[in-house]
């Protein structure tokens, strides 16, 4: 096993139908199999590409027909499930940002608008995600109005196993660590491809800088100890990616700019890296997300397990 993330490769891109047909369908138990990730009793059938592995499972009374799931899918069930586990009518919750976190809020949305959920306030952490619950009509406010929250779920670019995150491939992070941090419970969702054995390799770590001498900032960053080897590249185009994707700086959510440190080994001391960071004046934040998390919702091809508190111990 390398230091790397998991490779993505044991997703084969395919379809899914899940048929289930019963009430009897456990909501705590840590390991699900796959097609039984959401607790209502229904039909879900998911967008169809090619060539379809097929498995039946009886679960109790429940009969399961599903087929191996492309990411993306992965990306709603563990979406659908973090919220229909954790979201209570009369909650504060936070709204991450991301393609699976979309989906997360996609699903507070039909549960508002169906009645199940009522009396809750979201809180989102990008301008992105505002814009997509504002759509959905999910009543929003912001860190000045509650400081509390009751959840926040999220995605991740990488989960080490004592899940520490790596976030802010989609360039949110700070809003994300201001909002999460001050959450009772950090619902993670990942697919499995995030999952890995040490963090830096697998995904290079964002960080938030201030514009102001930011070529200077990032030598400064990139001589850290314990950052020991990385190399800064300032992103470029879209923040929401760290691909480049265009000529101009790209610029957060809050006016700021994003460095994308690439590693070819594992940070060994991720906290002191956090730190670090943190007492770099310049920066703003960065994307390690160290003893936040509550529990990480994981979506592979064989189901859905849980890690963290009322989960099970980390596996990978
Ligand atoms: O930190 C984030 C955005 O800043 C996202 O949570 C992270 O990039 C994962 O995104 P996705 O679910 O699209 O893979």
């Amino acid at each position: 096993m390398s230091f790397s993330r998991l490779p993505s490769s044991r997703f084969r891109p395919s379809s899914i139908v899940i048929v289930i047909r019963s009430s009897t369908i456990p909501t705590h138990s840590h390991t699900l199999p796959l097609a039984m990730a959401l607790r209502t009793s229904h039909s879900l059938k998911l967008n169809n590409t090619t060539a379809p592995r097929r498995n039946t499972h009886k679960i109790g009374r429940t009969n399961v027909r599903a087929m191996a799931a492309s990411q993306d899918e992965l990306k709603k069930l563990v979406g659908y499930k973090a919220v229909d586990d954790h979201v209570k009518s009369g909650m504060t919750v936070g709204l991450g940002t991301g393609s699976t976190a979309a989906f997360a809020v996609e699903r507070v949305g039909q549960l508002l608008k169906d009645g199940t959920l009522k009396d809750i306030m979201c809180i989102p952490t990008s301008v992105r995600t505002k814009e997509q619950a504002e759509e959905l009509g999910i009543p929003l406010c912001t860190l000045n109005e509650r400081s509390e929250l009751d959840v926040a779920i999220d995605g991740a670019d990488e989960v080490d196993p004592s899940l520490f995150l790596v976030k802010g491939g989609g360039g949110a992070l700070l809003r994300e660590k201001m909002v999460e941090i001050m959450a009772k419970k950090f619902i993670v969702i990942v697919d499995e491809s995030k999952l890995c054995k040490a963090l830096g390799p697998g995904f290079p770590l964002p960080v938030e800088i201030t514009p102001f001498c930011h070529e200077h900032t990032m030598r400064v960053v990139g001589s850290l100890p314990a950052l020991k080897g990385c190399k800064p590249v300032l992103r470029m185009g879209s923040s929401a990616t760290n691909k480049p994707d265009g000529d101009e700086i790209a610029i957060s959510d809050n006016g700021n700019y994003l460095v994308d440190l690439h590693f070819d080994t594992p940070i060994a001391d991720t906290a002191a890296a956090a730190e670090q960071l943190k007492n770099t004046v310049g920066v703003v934040d960065h994307g390690l997300f160290v003893g936040m998390t509550y529990q990480v919702v994981v979506a592979g091809t064989d189901g859905i397990r849980v890690a963290g508190t009322d989960g099970e111990a980390a596996w990978w």
